[in-house]
């Protein structure tokens, strides 16, 4: 990008807030880092059209975002920050660009968006993201480096986990850069890192979403077991009647297994087995 953008720097004089840590407030300062995050988005299938971010801070990345789509909402917390990015994006505002949403991601009823690009709160990252993975569009986030490793490993990597299978289940993730606590400030006391996700069905079928990402959250609990033995010892977290039925049900040598080896297709099918026998509760909420 060649276009002159508000300096990340005194955007925060003007804003006159530091950012505080403990409200996941690191502002990215590398103007570097900042111009690349939009360029993850195609803008040849109208990924563009309405951008979500999701914690404008003091707008640094907001601005360029405005340069690249036709809308932009921007959804901050912070009352003193939605209140500066008001003001400071008056113009953009005016204009129907962008607007401002103050409130917690969370709770906000969002936009029908194109794609999100953001730079997320880290204490809320994960909830934050499975709130958008299911609504089915393209997706840059920023996270700390470590979640965003859990969230693109492929199945037999040290990093495989639920993350992984569950984001899988609804995008294609590749972590495409890593950042340095040296582009933020306040600096955070981890290395960070960019996904995009790219919306997808998956290859296999469930019956039920709910109750598929219960059954890997209990079983992951106890990734270090035998599947038999995480199947087992976990009906309490994944609400099944009978977790001796579906062991019992399973093929051998697959509950001899443990879950970093098991693959998405694999879960699935393990999942219609114990929706099928293994009684879940998740059945009867939806009869
Ligand atoms: C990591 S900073 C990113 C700020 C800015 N986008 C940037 O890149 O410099 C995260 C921002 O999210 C805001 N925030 C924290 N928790 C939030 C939540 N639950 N919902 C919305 N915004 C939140 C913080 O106030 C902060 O401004």
């Amino acid at each position: 990008m060649t276009q002159d953008f508000r300096d990340p720097d005194a955007l925060r004089v003007r804003a006159g807030i530091g950012g505080d840590p403990a409200q996941d407030q690191h502002f990215l300062v590398d103007d570097r880092v900042l111009n690349r995050l939009p360029e993850y988005l195609s803008d040849d299938n109208g990924e563009t059209t309405h951008i979500l971010e999701i914690g404008g801070g003091t707008g640094a990345l907001t601005d360029r975002l405005c340069a690249v789509a036709d809308q932009v909402t921007v959804v901050e917390r912070d009352r003193r920050l939605a209140d500066f990015l008001r003001k400071e994006f008056a113009t953009e505002r005016e204009n129907g660009t962008l607007t401002v949403i103050e409130g917690d991601a969370l709770d906000v009823t969002l936009p029908e968006f194109t794609a999100s690009v953001s730079n997320l709160p880290y204490g809320a990252s994960s909830e934050i993201a499975f709130r958008l993975l299911p609504l089915g569009q393209p997706l840059v986030l920023m996270f700390q480096q470590e979640f965003a490793e859990r969230m693109a490993a492929d199945t037999g990597e040290d990093e495989y986990s639920r993350l992984a299978v569950a984001a899988g289940h609804y995008a294609e993730v590749e972590l495409v850069e890593t950042v340095p606590p040296a582009a933020f400030d306040p600096q955070p006391a981890v290395q960070s890192a960019v996904i995009k996700a790219v919306p997808r069905e998956p290859s296999y079928s469930v019956p039920n979403d709910e109750f598929f990402l219960l059954f890997l959250k209990a079983i992951f609990t106890q990734r270090r077991k035998t599947m038999r033995n995480a199947v087992r010892n976990t009906v309490h977290i994944s609400e099944l009647d009978d977790g001796d039925a579906v062991v019992s049900a399973a093929d051998e040598s697959l509950m001899s297994r443990r879950a970093g080896s098991v693959s998405p297709a694999e879960f699935a099918q393990l999942t219609r087995l114990a929706w099928d026998v293994g009684e879940p509760a998740a059945k009867n909420r939806t009869e």
